[in-house]
């Protein structure tokens, strides 16, 4: 089982959501980068469980203690392990599907490939482990901040309703209501959708779109390692997301080259583009401009309703959510799709200056 992520700003996670503890290994980040434990903090808090009314009521504080690799409030350039307690495991919400498999969540495959698994909570599935790639990812942010990157996502699409183009929003104001949308009328309809959802014991899915700014030209393996591809194996990593799409994406088939070509502009000695169809890269190269693109989490597996399955023995039962559960994950993922963009851009930043 590989659970290695990266290059050379290469992350290992452990850890199981019922289990004592999660964690994460930090390998290669460079010595010297002073560790804000606030912001790695609020961070966590972004991502935590229990947060709002659309969200698991599971309740973690996820405060983290530093292992190693940190000495005097600065990275030290050997590896950085960070561990997260779990507080609040709720394990007989689980005790009815230790031999049976919740339809679309990871019981079947995972009984099927390792012949053990950790029900509880999910076990090793559970989304929980993406706390510690929160963790990492804030650190890869500390790096990122050193050359001015920054990278905000947003929700911009819960079911059918959705939020107009980034271009015309202020990203500033993601953080001020509970769903993660800056547009304040859309997160209305938006929260009372997953409220009701909630309410109907069911499921919803939704879109979080990530836009990162002031990547320097260059970033990104020209064949194989290309940035967009770095980046959809990254978001297409993270529980229950579905799809990727950058620039123009499944949008751009509609169009003609003559209205999708990114015309060049020389402004001030500086190459820009009078538009950006191609999403900040071309030929797997950044080329400077904004990078952004959507990633779409499915309506999630566990819902408060009966549905059909089978039991590891293969008999055919019934089986239906029991605890806490995300009515929908879109909230949350916000800040998770952050963090394995930071992993990506920062790896790419260690990757480049070896190459120069
Ligand atoms: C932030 C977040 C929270 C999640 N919460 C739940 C949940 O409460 N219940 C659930 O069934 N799945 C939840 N999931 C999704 C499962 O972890 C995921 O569906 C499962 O691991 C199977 O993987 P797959 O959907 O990628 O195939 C969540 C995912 C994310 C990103
Ligand atoms: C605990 C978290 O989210 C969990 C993600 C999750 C899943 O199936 O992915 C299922 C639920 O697990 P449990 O029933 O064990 O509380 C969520 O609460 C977390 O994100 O920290």
């Amino acid at each position: 089982m590989s659970n290695v992520y990266g290059t050379l700003f290469k992350i290992s996670t452990f850890g199981e959501s019922h289990g004592p503890a999660i964690g994460v290994v930090i390998d290669g980040c460079p010595p010297g980068l002073a560790i804000d434990e606030a912001f790695i903090q609020s961070e966590l808090d972004r991502r935590k469980p229990g947060q709002s009314k659309i969200t698991t009521q599971r309740k973690e504080d996820d405060v983290f203690k530093i292992l190693s690799g940190v000495f005097e409030g600065k990275s030290t350039g050997t590896p950085i392990a960070l561990v997260i307690e779990n507080q609040d495991q709720r394990s007989k919400d689980y005790s009815h599907i230790a031999e049976t498999f919740r339809p679309s969540h990871a019981d079947y495959t995972y009984e099927a490939k390792y012949g053990v698994r950790d029900y509880r909570g999910g076990g090793r599935s559970s989304a929980r482990e993406t706390a510690a790639r929160v963790a990492a990812g804030a650190i890869a942010k500390l790096l990122l901040r050193k050359h001015n990157v920054e990278i905000n996502a947003f929700v911009s699409q819960v079911g059918d309703l959705a939020a107009p183009h980034y271009t015309t929003l202020d990203l500033s104001k993601t953080e001020d209501n509970i769903v993660r949308c800056p547009d304040p009328s859309t997160a209305e309809s938006m929260i009372a959708l997953i409220d009701q959802v909630r309410l109907d014991r069911d499921t919803i899915g939704g879109v979080v779109t990530c836009v990162i700014k002031n990547t320097p030209v260059g970033l990104g393996e020209p064949v194989f390692d290309k940035l967009h591809a770095e980046l959809g194996k990254a978001m297409l990593g993270i529980n229950a997301v579905k799809g990727f799409e950058y620039g123009s994406g499944f949008e751009g088939v509609k169009l003609r080259g003559s209205q999708h070509n990114d015309e060049f502009y020389n402004d001030g000695g500086r190459i820009r583009t009078k538009t950006n169809f191609s999403g900040g890269i071309q030929g797997g190269i950044s080329n400077g401009e904004d990078i952004y693109f959507n990633v779409a989490f499915k309506p999630v597996a566990t819902i408060m309703q009966d549905q059909s399955t089978v039991d590891k023995h293969g008999n055919e039962t019934t089986v239906s959510g029991k605890g806490r559960h995300d009515p929908c994950v879109v909230p949350r993922a916000v800040p998770i799709v952050e963090a394995m963009a930071a992993l990506v851009l920062a790896d790419f930043l260690l990757r480049d200056k070896t190459t120069k």
